[in-house]
């Protein structure tokens, strides 16, 4: 405590209700300071909804962009060696516009989004037949388990077009857990790749061991794509297609090829496969809300059809209030961060943060404020219906919000989340038709539904969901 108080005096950070410094890390920075200068720099967490919002959505306004990142252990240039980012980890500049720009205008249009509505059908009724399967015999179902693979399935598909090999598919979706598992704990990994190497010599190993795994299974598919022009496009034709304007045009390396394509695997699959699994599980929970979701279905959508449409899925309000809901209590990212740059004016508690501090924003904490929700603990997501206080919350806080940002699942300003639209898209086809298809049930005994969150990399939940299913139709 007292290196906590004396850190955050010497920076002139304290700012009482908006942020406080994490324990572990001013730790281990600490430690490493006499090593590491640059660790020594502060690191503030905002927690308070007014401050998180003049900061995020004002930062232009207030001087400087508010837009730039800490160097993040998520790099592909740690795995490399070399500077290979992706959009999560490039500094705020032309590169990472150039591939933020990709990614939204390319794949994430609504346009192009519509032409991958078969590989979403083929996602469910694949999901719909391995939980008819594990129900068939008789046991628990692993919900989590067929969750996850279905999740990353559709995101293979979209990267790489539907030809790639089942088995090849599960292979990237296993290493795509490893990478994760292997990142927990490095974040000043890709700051100082040479003394990290030496502290966790085993750790990077893997690590380095998982990112050839990696090339060895991307790059071939990556060149068959070179050969292919068919449609829908892949998020690996616009890759190999697109060029750096400011960077005299010149196209991406195989690296970065690698470190985008892991990017969009595991950041399209992982926070969504968790908001799935915890939204079912609150369902589970909460038989009442699980009834009346299914009713509202069953009336706007025909026996006869085959699925609920994502046609149909804007109509569907409390199904809306559901998974906003689930996003609420549960974000599945932990923490937004940024970095103030130089040209920052980044004001907190009446002093200007120093060029390079890091801000972070913990999402939970936000988005379960008792000051903005009532009874912010509970599942409830009549709160966002007509007449409850989070009607009209919207998930972009943008600069007329009334000055606060209550949630913040996807984060918010420039860097915020770019595959919103298509996570709210998949969140709403997958629960509307899994709760159409299945009664979701408790399961007794070791594999009850456990709602207490593991927080890693992702904030997931700690006892991954087992259900008993019932067939509905
Ligand atoms: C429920 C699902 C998802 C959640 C909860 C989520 C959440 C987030 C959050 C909180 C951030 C940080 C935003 C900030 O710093 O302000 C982020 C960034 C990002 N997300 Fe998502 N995300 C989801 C799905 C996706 C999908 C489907 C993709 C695309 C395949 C994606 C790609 C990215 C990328 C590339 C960034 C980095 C953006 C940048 O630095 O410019 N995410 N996401």
């Amino acid at each position: 405590l007292l290196l906590l108080a004396s850190r955050l005096r010497h920076a002139s950070l304290t700012y009482k209700a908006a942020a406080y410094a994490r324990l572990a890390a001013v730790k281990s920075s600490t430690v490493l300071k006499k090593l590491i200068p640059k660790l020594g720099q502060p690191e503030v967490y905002v927690s308070d909804r007014f401050a998180a919002h003049r900061l995020l959505v004002g930062g232009a306004a207030t001087g400087g962009a508010f837009s730039d990142k800490p160097p993040s252990s998520v790099a592909s240039a740690v795995l490399s060696r070399h500077r290979h980012y992706n959009i999560n980890s490039a500094p705020y500049g032309s590169l990472w516009r150039a591939m933020r720009r990709n990614l939204t205008a390319e794949i994430f249009h609504p346009s192009r989004l519509r032409l991958f509505a078969p590989a979403r059908r083929r996602a469910l009724a694949d999901l719909v037949a391995d939980l008819d399967r594990q129900c068939s015999s008789g046991g628990v179902v692993r919900a989590a388990e067929s969750i996850r693979a279905a999740m990353f399935g559709l995101m293979s598909t979209m990267c790489f077009g539907g030809d790639v090999d089942g088995e090849l598919v599960k292979a990237m979706a296993d290493a795509q857990d490893d990478l994760v598992q292997c990142f927990l704990g490095l974040r000043i990994l890709s700051t100082f790749p040479a003394i990290t190497g030496l502290i966790y010599r085993n750790r990077w190993r893997k690590l380095v061991e998982l990112r050839r795994q990696q090339e060895e299974m991307y790059l071939p598919l990556i060149a068959a794509r070179r050969r292919h022009d068919g449609e829908p496009p892949a998020y690996v034709d616009t890759l190999v297609d697109l060029s750096v304007p400011d960077e005299h045009g010149r196209k991406l390396t195989d690296g970065e090829l690698v470190g985008l394509c892991s990017e969009f695997l595991g950041a399209g699959t992982e926070p969504a496969a968790a908001a799935l699994q915890w939204i079912m599980a609150n369902l589970v929970k909460r038989p009442d809300v699980q009834r009346a979701l299914w009713k509202e279905i069953d009336a706007a959508v025909a026996a006869e059809e085959d699925e609920v449409g994502e046609e149909v899925l804007g109509r569907l309000d409390y199904l809306n209030a559901v998974i906003m809901e689930g996003l609420r209590l549960n974000p599945t990212v932990p923490v937004a961060f940024r970095q103030v740059m130089a040209d920052d004016h980044v004001v907190l508690d009446g002093s200007r943060l120093p060029a390079g501090t890091a801000v972070l924003f913990p999402l939970a904490r936000l988005s379960r404020d008792k000051t903005a929700w009532a009874d912010p603990l509970e599942f409830r997501p009549e709160r966002f219906m007509p007449g409850g206080e989070g009607a009209g919350v919207s998930l972009v806080a943008a600069a007329g919000s009334a000055g606060e940002i209550r949630m913040m699942p996807f984060g918010a300003g420039r860097r915020m989340c770019p595959g919103m639209g298509i996570a709210m898209l998949h969140l709403g086809y997958f629960v509307a038709n899994l709760v159409r298809e299945f009664e979701w049930v408790e399961v007794e005994g070791d594999h009850a539904v456990d709602l207490r969150p593991h927080v890693g990399f992702f904030r997931v939940m700690k006892r991954p969901l087992h259900v008993r299913l019932v067939r509905r139709r």
